[in-house]
């Protein structure tokens, strides 16, 4: 039998799981097996050259019993449906991890914004605003960054919104420019929250960070700051790659050159003869593997090739369910992606109570309040796991799913 690739329905065998563990009857899972609101639209963009172009955007709403629906936007040809229902089904799950008050939203727009201008970019992140003003906003959904997004793009974003709103909503958007209203730390936050998993990972591992081996999946937002963090803090990074392949040196590479030299959309390895693929790249003798890119990378086909000792999810979806099971078999700590990378939503939310409130917190503040955040969900999905006897990734939908499904319950939608 082939592998289940689909996002969405794969994500839905672990939420009915997650659900029938907790206890919960056949009517929870009808509710939480899909978003509750699921818009598509179309928005019309004038090129450079003077044609209109007509472009397919999504937004997914998972769930707002709790609040809110919260969740980035991605830029990428590969954006489906199906994709953006799993992806905010997968944030409610990190905002209950993390205990915020907010269900999943996640949206995207197929496109490639490394053939776009900036006045083009411009045009389609105020277009998909205007398309979707009516369901979104600071108290009823709130956008983000993603994949090929960026602080410019939230910027563009919050300024249509506000036109539209008459007022300056900048509780609208998180992972805005600090002049905006953006918070400290949002650019860093996915990354520090990496590091800091994969730090509490280490030591129940008994891997001492100086000097362990890192391979790193992806080069952009979360890759790149993730890089930089871990070799400072004196680890070796061996190995990283973007969408056109990888580098590799057994002796560490030198992150702070290829630091400077990726561009804004985390690409670097075009400007070096001697690479080698995404695929050998999973494949590197190292004690820690962090895929930071895309979806399904770790799948049945490469998971018994892995060699990495701890497998750290940045990106959303990187592991399949068949890979999973294969990784926690040949006993691979697998820490998922819904905990794994829930320091950007986190700090999204600081951003969005700063913005509340009017009153902003110095990066020290910031980093305090995610760290403790991330070390005690980490705490509380390793020891779930360890005392039900399940792998990380349904200990973590688990706690994930719990408070949305007890807020559904007593509004009575289910
Ligand atoms: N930016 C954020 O705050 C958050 C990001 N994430 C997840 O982290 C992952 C990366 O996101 P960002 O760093 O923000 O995106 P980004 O757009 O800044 O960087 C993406 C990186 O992945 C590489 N890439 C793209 N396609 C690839 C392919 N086919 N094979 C290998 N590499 C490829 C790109 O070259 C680039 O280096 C995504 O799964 C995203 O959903 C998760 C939580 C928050
Ligand atoms: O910062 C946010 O609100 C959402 C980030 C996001 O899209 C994610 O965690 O996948």
């Amino acid at each position: 039998m082939t592998e289940n690739l689909n996002l969405f329905t794969s994500t839905q065998v672990v939420i009915k799981e997650a659900l029938d563990k907790l206890g919960y009857d056949e009517g929870m899972y009808e509710l939480l097996k899909e978003p509750i609101r699921m818009v598509e639209v179309r928005i019309p963009v004038r090129m450079d050259d003077g044609k209109v172009k007509v472009f397919t955007g999504f937004r997914g709403q998972h769930n707002d019993a709790v609040g809110p629906t919260k969740g980035g936007v991605r830029f990428h040809p590969a954006v489906s449906a199906d994709e953006v229902r799993a992806l905010s089904m997968w944030m409610t799950l990190k905002a209950g991890i993390v205990d915020l008050p907010y269900g999943g939203g996640k949206g995207g727009i197929i496109c490639d914004p490394r053939e776009m201008s900036m006045h083009e970019l411009e045009s389609l992140s105020r277009g998909y605003v205007r398309a979707l003003s009516q369901v979104m906003g600071p108290t009823k959904d709130i956008p983000a960054p993603d994949v090929f997004t960026n602080a410019q793009i939230m910027a563009w974003m919050m300024d249509e919104y506000s036109r539209i709103d008459e007022f300056n909503s900048p509780g609208f958007i998180t992972g805005k420019p600090i002049v905006l209203g953006g918070s400290q730390g949002r650019d860093r936050a996915t990354a520090e929250g990496v590091t800091i998993i994969i730090n509490e990972a280490a030591k129940k591992r008994n891997i001492d960070m100086k000097g362990a081996r890192i391979v790193i999946q992806g080069f952009g937002n979360a890759g790149s700051f993730l890089s930089k963090f871990l070799h400072d803090a004196g680890a070796k990074v061996i190995g990283i790659s973007d969408a056109y392949g990888a580098l590799h040196d057994p002796d560490g590479l030198d992150i702070d050159y290829l630091l400077d030299r990726r561009d804004s959309f985390g690409t670097v390895t075009t400007l070096f003869d001697n690479t080698i693929s995404n695929e050998e790249l999973l494949e590197l003798d190292c004690d820690i593997l962090v895929p930071a890119a895309i979806e399904n990378q770790i799948t049945e086909k490469n998971a018994h090739d892995i060699k990495a000792r701890i497998v750290v999810e940045a990106a959303n979806g990187p592991t399949t369910s068949e890979a999973t099971k294969i990784l926690t078999e040949r006993g691979i700590l697998l820490v998922p992606d819904v905990l794994a990378s829930a320091g950007g939503v986190t700090v999204s939310y600081f951003e969005w109570v700063q913005n509340n409130m009017g009153y902003y917190w110095t990066e020290d503040e910031v980093r305090e309040r995610m760290t403790k955040k991330m070390v005690d969900a980490f705490e509380n999905v390793y020891n779930f796991s360890e005392t039900r006897n399940i792998d990380m990734r349904l200990a973590a939908y688990m706690i994930g799913i719990r408070k949305t499904a007890e807020a559904s319950r007593f509004r009575g939608w289910a």
